[in-house]
């Protein structure tokens, strides 16, 4: 028999094919399998063209079998088969395709949905296999040829047996070496796994015989061994079913079967798009994060399939960081992949279904706020970070799609409520949104600083989690209306009137003032007069940029940055320690001291910080007493 050699690129590119382009080794059973039903939906497009030709559904199909013994796998196929001359021109010259060319020639076909283009899926078998045989009758053909290889060194083709149309390919499966484990392609289970994941909707059953056991017949405790065949892949992949024959209970189970989580998901969104791009996808918003949801070790992504096969499990691009609670699968045929097949060349068509997908998802995240509170307030719980991580990392760019999906609790409906509907509920004289910051609702609800504005009769919003306050100031304004803390320096509710008042104040109070800010000093940049205070004596409240509540969060950060809030001191000068105070400025100064130590502290403590000098603030309060 005479040896061909593979044509020189040939022999370049098949090493460059065994050892750089797949990142898997176990691609191979995918790319073998692909081409398996490219060879069946060949055969079933003839049939539909030539009437001459009678096929059954049922006659179509795709076998593996092991023979751990022999080290071999086999992939059989009833597919259209090739001739001598297809074999040597298909799998003698890499980088050719039979399939790309069918597909060309029946571009009039509708709904052609060939996976091949590149014409080099086959030589991956070369990476788990030192010899590789093809056994092939092509329709149309008395004869069946066997084309083997042991790889670069070229291959025979010589007339074989074969009654029926179709394809086998045996590979001798290495044997296994330090780095690799061979064997595990000669184990039913892993094979099975491997179609499962890949392979699942390829359109023909793949059947595989399985090793089961059962209990021996009489026998209460002995269990024997059975063989029986299997149907491995589920075919019809549910996001190409139709909407309507779906119920809810279809795509939980699919929720479940895809390992998406433990929970029931919320909302599941199907998509089914044709024009530019083509593509189905489902999406599933789940109910509970997932318990390393807000960790690095998270992975964002949606499963990416091209014409049914497996190409990315978490495709990252496929969703914005600020949506990465979503789960889901995109199938479309309209993606330019790479040569592997791992990656896609152009991210065009991905750009293209990711704007599409944060699209249907605000919508759908929409439509649950305005017709299902109740559930939107348990995503909310789980998520509602998460879109303000969103807010506050892109530098609010996106807070057109995230802004109205925020809620809030409110100092007056006692509940948790939208900017929208603050805005909404705010009277005609008030010009800011109001909130507060602290560790819950309890505290925030106690802190002194509001005082003023829940006597105004306006209501606040209560900021309980770290990165609120950083999000709202990415924000800036909703609805031309700022944000504006209760804490803040000034809080635009001073008339004329109330301006010259605290002038006044100021001026006459001067030197006491001085005298605590130079007691204070590094401490506070400030002691004023309070315009929110009405029943506490005290509160510290802060100046510029950065809050006392962002203080806390940004010092809690592993790399510390060391950032302090401008701290001002404010005295409730209507509180009867007011005029305590005043007395001991006048007649003991270290009765002074003491006080103006014990209110700053107090400040601290409201603010939930803690005392600097711990035994100091006890030792001063034991020499009041
Ligand atoms: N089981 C098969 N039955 C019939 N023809 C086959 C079979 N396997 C491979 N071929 C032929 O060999 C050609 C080369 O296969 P190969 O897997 O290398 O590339 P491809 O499937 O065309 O493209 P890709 O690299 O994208 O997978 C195919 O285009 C097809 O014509």
């Amino acid at each position: 028999m005479e040896k061909r050699e593979f044509r020189a690129e040939s022999k370049r590119l098949l090493d460059l094919m065994i050892n750089s382009i797949y990142t898997h080794k176990e691609i191979f059973l995918r790319e073998l399998i692909s081409n398996s039903s490219d060879a069946i939906d060949k055969l079933y497009y003839k049939s539909l063209t030539d009437k001459s030709l009678d096929f059954n559904k049922k006659d179509f199909y795709i076998d593996i079998s092991i023979d751990k013994n022999n080290r071999t796998l086999s992939i059989l196929d009833t597919g259209i088969g090739m001739t001598k001359d297809e074999l040597e021109e298909n799998l003698g010259v890499i980088a050719k395709s039979g399939s790309f060319a069918f597909k060309n020639e029946n571009r009039s076909i509708e709904d052609i949905d060939i996976i091949g283009q590149f014409g080099v899926g086959f030589y991956s078998a070369f990476m788990v296999a030192d010899t590789v045989t093809v056994i092939s009758k092509a329709l149309g053909s008395d004869d069946a040829y066997k084309w083997k290889s042991s790889g670069a060194d070229g291959y025979t083709i010589e007339k074989a047996d074969k009654d029926t149309i179709g394809t086998e390919i045996i590979l001798n499966i290495k044997s296994n070496t330090e780095d690799e484990y061979y064997d595990d392609f000669l184990d039913e289970y892993n094979i099975r796994n491997i179609i499962k994941r890949y392979s699942d909707f390829i359109r023909y059953p793949i059947k595989m015989e399985l090793t089961k056991s059962k209990l021996k017949e009489g026998s209460q405790d002995e269990f024997e061994e059975y063989k029986e065949e299997e149907t491995i892949n589920s075919m019809v992949p549910i996001w190409r079913k139709n909407k309507n024959e779906l119920t809810d209970e279809d795509y939980e189970n699919f929720y479940q079967e895809k390992h998406y989580g433990f929970d029931k998901p919320l909302r599941s969104i199907h998509l089914s798009m044709d024009g530019l791009i083509s593509y189905n996808s489902i999406l599933f918003i789940p109910s509970k994060a997932p318990y390393d949801f807000y960790t690095k070790e998270y992975e964002k992504g949606l499963e990416l399939y091209s014409s049914g096969v497996l190409i990315m499990e978490k495709c990252p691009e496929l969703i914005p960081d600020y949506f990465s609670f979503v789960k889901g699968v995109v199938d479309s045929e309209d993606l330019s992949l790479n040569i592997s097949r791992e990656i896609l060349q152009h991210d065009r068509q991905l750009k293209l279904i990711a704007k599409k997908i944060e699209e249907k998802i605000k919508d759908e995240l929409k439509l649950m706020l305005e017709k299902d509170r109740e559930k939107y307030e348990e995503f909310y719980n789980n998520f509602g970070n998460q879109l303000k991580y969103g807010i506050y990392s892109d530098f609010g760019i996106h807070k057109e799609v995230l802004q109205d999906l925020l809620m809030f609790y409110s100092s007056k409906e006692k509940k948790m409520i939208t900017l929208k509907e603050y805005v909404e509920n705010m009277p005609e004289d008030q010009k800011y949104i109001y909130y507060a910051t602290g560790d819950s609702i309890d505290r925030i609800d106690k802190l002194p600083q509001t005082e003023l504005v829940k006597d105004k009769g306006y209501e606040i919003l209560y900021f309980v989690e770290d990165i609120d306050e950083f999000a709202i100031k990415m924000l800036m304004k909703y609805e031309d209306k700022e944000f504006k803390s209760v804490s803040s320096g000034d809080l635009g509710l001073e008339t004329d009137e109330d301006k010259e008042k605290e002038k006044a104040e100021i001026e006459e109070n001067k030197d006491l003032f001085s005298a605590m800010k130079s007691l204070l000093e590094g401490k506070v940049v400030d002691v004023r007069p309070s315009k929110r205070l009405k029943n506490h004596p005290v509160c510290l409240s802060s100046e510029g940029e950065l809050s006392i509540e962002m203080e806390k969060v940004l010092n809690m950060m592993p790399d510390n940055p060391e950032l302090k809030a401008d701290k001002v001191l404010e005295i409730n000068l209507h509180h009867d320690i007011f005029n305590r105070l005043k007395l001991a400025y006048e007649e003991d100064s270290e009765k002074f001291n003491l006080y103006t130590n014990l209110l700053y502290n107090q400040g601290l403590l409201i603010e939930g910080l803690s005392i600097e000098d711990p035994i100091e603030f006890s030792n001063n309060i034991c020499k009041l007493m």
